[in-house]
């Protein structure tokens, strides 16, 4: 019998006239050879067929990516489409290919869009408005499901983030039943699913209501009054979409009869910490809207609480540990259903005052283009206090910008803005001042499970994370694939950031002068205090010039 592992030149010699299935041998000997080098994770998918719901989106493009450059051996990488702004699936598939994302496989494997099998779908329709002959072509090939696929807005309307997030999800678990080669079905979850819980275990909790007798309340009762009662019906979950996110927990852990499922839990996705490069980022959602605000100098101001853990996590970091959990659901099939806190705050703390404190150092040094005003951040957890600066640093100048804009004939927009801004603010404070803890065994235990080689390919040590760095690479990666802006701008940003501070320190004294002119007309006491403070300038400098004159 042939030695498995490395077959050597003379024995493939013998291995010809042994036998005719040893050339299959030796070709199983050749694959195992190569595996051995490889990662084992990796030479898992290659020859799987997989599914991919949510892979226009920003985790899903990362996934898909990631998947499609480790094993490009996949067999197929089926993808949920929807049409959507007037494009069709094709168009919308066409034009995601081309992303900055895709540029790393692009270069190691130029035909990869080959293995890319985009599908119709509609999450909130029936049956995932999946054509019959499609259905049929997932479930007699799909070998790995990754949902991704979900509405993450916070002030979705409750009856839509149920029909996606919870009767989609229904759906795609239907479906899943159903298919022959089913091997691992990975639910992304977000950490944040049971925020109304201080310590949050990486197990299931019971669900706040019966799915099925929530969904049938909000499938007749009018929209108007959903709105209305959302607020007593979701209890103290701070949105719909944290509240949705839990129920559709509880729906995956239901299926563990049917087949190995696991849940994947991220805390605020980041932009890349490595792959496919760093700081890459590509929508406004989590900390990246807020990044951009306060590197355009329109965020001045926002409550947090300093000194609370901000978990953020790099897309690719919760990207390397959903592949690792496919392959560990699938290979080991472990008895219980296995829930991921994918989180960083337990393992490795950043507080909110820090990142604050980084990312205006960054834009300082490497300023946004086209600057509202300087890049400062007054971050405190005081009501009062953020009020007083939203009032001074928001509202104020955004109306005097709005009145010179009606001035100079254009359409006012800065109040808009800082509207907007003011209604995120509002929603994302819930999360930026208190803080989690999330055990973190089974990603610890997940960890163990992997080889050297793989735990090189598929690094999800968050310990490993230089946050100064990251959160540095974080807003230039915002700068560069947010908004489209090039590094050579910089000198130029630079010099304007240097025309704000002289028009804020115009302003200053003017508003300075104007308020002192006041004063004096009305007051003996300001007068004198005023000429007392002119007559020590006045001896400084003179005493200044005197010292001066002597040296020389
Ligand atoms: C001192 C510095 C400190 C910096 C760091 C501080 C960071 C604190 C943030 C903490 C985040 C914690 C929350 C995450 C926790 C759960 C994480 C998840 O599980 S789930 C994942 C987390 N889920 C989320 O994070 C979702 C949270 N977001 C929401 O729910 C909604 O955005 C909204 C309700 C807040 C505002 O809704 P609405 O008013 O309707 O506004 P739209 O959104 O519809 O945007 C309209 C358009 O404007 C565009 N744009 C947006 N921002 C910016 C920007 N800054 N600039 C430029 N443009 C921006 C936007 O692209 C869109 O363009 P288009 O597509 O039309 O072309
Ligand atoms: N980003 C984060 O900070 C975190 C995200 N998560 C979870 O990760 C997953 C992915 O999040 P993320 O990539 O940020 O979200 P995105 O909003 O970037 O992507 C959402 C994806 O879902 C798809 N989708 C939305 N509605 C439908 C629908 N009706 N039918 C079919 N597809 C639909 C979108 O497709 P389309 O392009 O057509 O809109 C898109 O591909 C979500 O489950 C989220 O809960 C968890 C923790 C943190």
């Amino acid at each position: 019998m042939h030695r498995i592992g490395n077959a050597s030149g003379e024995e493939s010699q013998k291995a010809r006239f042994f036998h005719p299935c040893s050339q299959y041998l030796l070709q199983e000997v050749r694959r195992t050879e190569r595996e051995s080098t490889m990662s084992s994770i990796a030479a898992y998918y290659n020859g799987k067929t997989v599914l991919i719901t949510g892979a226009t989106g920003f985790m899903g493009k990362v996934l898909m990516e990631k998947l499609l450059r480790s094993s490009p051996d996949v067999e197929a990488v089926y993808i949920l489409v929807r049409p959507k702004a007037g494009q069709s699936m094709q168009e919308r598939v066409a034009n995601m290919v081309k992303s900055k994302v895709f540029d790393r496989v692009r270069e190691d494997c130029p035909n990869f869009q080959e293995k890319i099998k985009p599908i119709n779908a509609e999450l909130t329709q029936p049956n995932l408005a999946i054509s019959a002959k499609d259905s049929q072509e997932l479930l007699s090939q799909i070998n790995v499901v990754f949902h991704c696929a979900a509405t993450v807005r916070f002030d979705e309307p409750l009856k839509h983030a149920l029909l996606l997030n919870v009767m989609g999800t229904q759906q795609l678990l239907l479906l899943a039943r159903q298919m022959q080669k089913l091997e691992a079905f990975i639910h992304i979850s977000t950490a944040y699913a049971n925020c109304n819980r201080r310590n949050i275990d990486e197990v299931i909790y019971p669900p706040p209501v019966e799915t099925k007798k929530l969904c049938d309340l909000v499938d007749w009762l009018d929209e108007s009054i959903i709105q209305e009662i959302t607020p007593k019906l979701i209890g103290d979950w701070p949105n719909t979409y944290t509240y949705t996110k839990a129920l559709a927990e509880y729906l995956v852990q239901q299926e563990k009869e049917h087949f190995d499922v696991a849940i994947i839990r991220p805390s605020i996705v980041g932009a890349s910490w490595h792959e496919p490069f760093p700081g890459w980022i590509d929508n406004f959602n989590g900390a990246s809207g807020m990044i951009i605000a306060a590197g355009k100098g329109i965020l001045q101001t926002l409550k947090v609480n300093n000194d609370a853990v901000a978990d953020l996590i790099p897309v690719d970091v919760v990207i390397n540990l959903i592949l690792a959990a496919g392959w560990y659901t699938a290979i080991h099939r472990p008895k219980t259903m296995m829930v991921y806190n994918c989180t960083t705050g337990g393992i490795n703390p950043f507080c909110w005052g820090e990142i604050g404190y980084h990312v205006i150092s960054t834009f300082k040094r490497n300023p946004l283009e086209q600057a509202f005003r300087i890049p400062r951040a007054q971050t405190t957890s005081n009501h009062l206090i953020n009020q007083y600066w939203i009032t001074v640093s928001h509202k104020a100048p955004a109306m005097l910008y709005d009145f010179y804009l009606r001035l100079t004939g254009r359409k006012p927009r800065m109040m808009k803005i800082f509207n907007r801004l003011h209604k995120s603010m509002m929603l994302l404070e819930y999360f930026t001042c208190q803080s989690w803890e999330w055990s973190s065994e089974n990603m610890n235990m997940l960890m163990t499970q992997l080889s050297p080689e793989d735990r090189r390919l598929f690094n999800f040590d968050v310990r490993q994370l230089h946050w100064s760095e990251y959160i540095e690479n974080y807003c230039i990666g915002a700068k560069k694939y947010l908004l489209n802006e090039d590094m050579s701008g910089i000198p130029a940003a630079k010099q304007h950031l240097r025309k704000l501070r002289n028009i804020q320190y115009a302003f200053n004294t003017t508003l300075l002068v104007i308020i002192w002119r006041i004063f004096i007309a009305r007051s003996q006491m300001a007068r004198n205090i005023w000429y007392f403070v002119v007559s020590l300038c006045y001896k400084f400098l003179s005493y200044f010039r005197a010292s001066s004159t002597l040296r020389h």
